[in-house]
């Protein structure tokens, strides 16, 4: 490379800092929720861009929250043992057996993968499940399809969350990755809470300022699966009118999006988790990757 060339590459690098100042200076001191989709966790190269973000996040002053996934890696682990697991509306029928390996998976695998990857870095992350420190509640759900109303077994939503575990960890600088088990507060069990509930209820107990939300698809598709119907931008209200045509997936992520904007969160992001440095990209320039929920009135 000529010595011209890396003056020019240099300067194309020295715009992107120049473009993130802005972002950076307006976001310093704010909590960000990311939800960490199972389904985005592809490889080790994309689970290492993941935790750069999150680096990037911290230092530049930011309060990263990770609430994350493991529907794929529970799966896997069910079918290794041989124990059957159905979704219905986009939720694991969880039977106890089922629940036994939900929260080893969730805790004790997918959870701990996340910290020690963080940790090599910097030892900046500290696991909790949503058990510790009475920081997530919960009771029994349903669902409903096609009128008929559906067992799920011992799935929850969420009843409360007691975001002082977070805080305490936040304003010790740590990085707070959460697990979405649930202590159920009508028995004496725990419950199995989809992330992405789990992940809007706890950005808006901590007064979030976003929730992004990683999964594997470029964004909220308006007429799923024509792929030239991405949304840019969508309002909570046209969610609220989608939301009745949505498919599984998509639908929690969408209810979770309207809850954590119903309870004071800006903005929801939903974002690529299959595209190195996606998050980075939406939050600290202009070029707005993926789907941005706004509140009615934006
Ligand atoms: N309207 C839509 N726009 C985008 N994706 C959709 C839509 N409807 C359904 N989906 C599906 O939702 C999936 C994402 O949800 P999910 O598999 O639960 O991800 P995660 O594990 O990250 O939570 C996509 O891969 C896609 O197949
Ligand atoms: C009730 C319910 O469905 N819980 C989810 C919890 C994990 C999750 O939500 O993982 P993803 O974000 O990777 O989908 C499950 O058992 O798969």
């Amino acid at each position: 490379m000529s010595i011209l060339d890396r003056l020019q590459a240099a300067q194309t690098k020295a715009e992107v800092l120049v473009q993130a100042l802005p972002w950076i200076r307006e976001f310093a001191g704010q909590t960000v929720v990311i939800k960490y989709g199972g389904n985005a966790m592809v490889n080790d190269e994309l689970k290492q861009a993941f935790v750069h973000d999150v680096m990037f996040f911290h230092h530049v002053g930011l309060r990263p929250v990770i609430v994350h996934g493991g529907g794929p890696q529970i799966n896997s682990m069910l079918g290794r043992l041989g124990i059957e697991s159905e979704f219905r509306g986009g939720l694991r029928v969880t039977s106890p057996e089922a629940m036994d390996i939900v929260r080893m998976v969730l805790t004790g695998q997918v959870q701990r993968e996340l910290v020690s990857l963080i940790n090599r870095d910097a030892p900046y992350a500290v696991g909790m499940s949503g058990e510790d420190a009475g920081l997530l509640t919960a009771t029994k759900r349903t669902t409903t399809i096609e009128g008929e109303e559906i067992d799920l077994g011992q799935v929850g939503d969420i009843h409360h969350v007691n975001p002082a575990g977070i805080l305490e960890l936040l304003d010790a600088g740590r990085i707070p990755v959460v697990s979405t088990i649930a202590t159920d507060v009508e028995g004496d069990g725990i419950l199995n809470v989809n992330a992405d509930t789990a992940a809007a209820a706890i950005a808006g107990a901590l007064g979030a300022s976003k929730l992004l939300m990683l999964t594997d698809v470029e964004g909220l598709y308006l007429d799923w699966p024509n792929k030239d119907s991405l949304a840019p931008t969508v309002s909570a209200e046209q969610v609220r009118e989608l939301l009745p045509s949505l498919d599984a997936g998509m639908k929690p992520k969408m209810e979770a999006a309207l809850y954590a904007i119903d309870a004071g969160v800006e903005a929801a992001h939903i974002i690529d988790g299959r595209m190195a440095h996606s998050m980075l990209l939406e939050i600290f320039t202009d070029a707005g990757v993926g789907t941005l929920v706004t509140k009615d009135n934006e």
